[in-house]
């Protein structure tokens, strides 16, 4: 489906706050539509993460998609997960350093400090309620992507 633009530092979009997916949106063509231009716009870029602001809708949707990579080569090899308004629950007191990148900073890394291990409830394209506990580098990534949702970008962390 549709690779879409991805907006770049300097654009309003990516300072906005989302807003959250209003409950007649779920099980709707548009959402899953939305997701599907998301997951190709992230493969068409090579990133294990994308959030819904990067392609110019500001609500809150991301996807985590970790794999292994020169930088985590033992990152786990994740199925694509769309996370629909995204909460993250509780984060852990221990944290880890690691490099981050990202589409809208394009030639930028920089090394970020983020809670080792998180629990995040989230809603599925279907409206379905899940908690999952997340560590590493796909808890890096879902942290990664909620500061997108709430117009923070990793530069602003380092
Ligand atoms: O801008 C984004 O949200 C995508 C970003 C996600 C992300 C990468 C690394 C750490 C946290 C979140 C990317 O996918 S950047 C490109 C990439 O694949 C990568 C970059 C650095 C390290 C590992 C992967
Ligand atoms: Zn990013």
């Amino acid at each position: 489906s549709a690779v879409l633009p991805v907006a770049q530092r300097g654009e309003i979009i990516l300072t906005l706050k989302a807003v959250p997916v209003a409950a007649s949106e779920f099980n709707s063509p548009w959402l899953e539509q939305l997701a599907q231009a998301m997951q190709a716009t992230m493969l068409a870029r090579n990133g294990v993460g994308i959030a819904a602001p990067q392609v110019y809708v500001s609500k809150r949707v991301i996807i985590v998609a970790s794999r292994p990579n020169p930088r985590y080569p033992d990152a786990p090899d994740m199925a694509a997960v769309v996370m629909v308004n995204p909460e993250i629950l509780q984060f852990s007191k221990e944290t880890c350093l690691g490099e981050e990148g990202c589409l809208s900073v394009p030639d930028e890394r920089g090394t970020v400090a983020r809670a080792q291990r998180i629990i995040v409830r989230y809603f599925t394209l279907h409206g379905e309620s899940v908690e999952a506990t997340y560590e590493g580098f796909p808890a890096r990534i879902v942290q990664h992507e909620v500061d997108h949702l709430d117009g923070v970008l990793f530069v602003e962390r380092l």
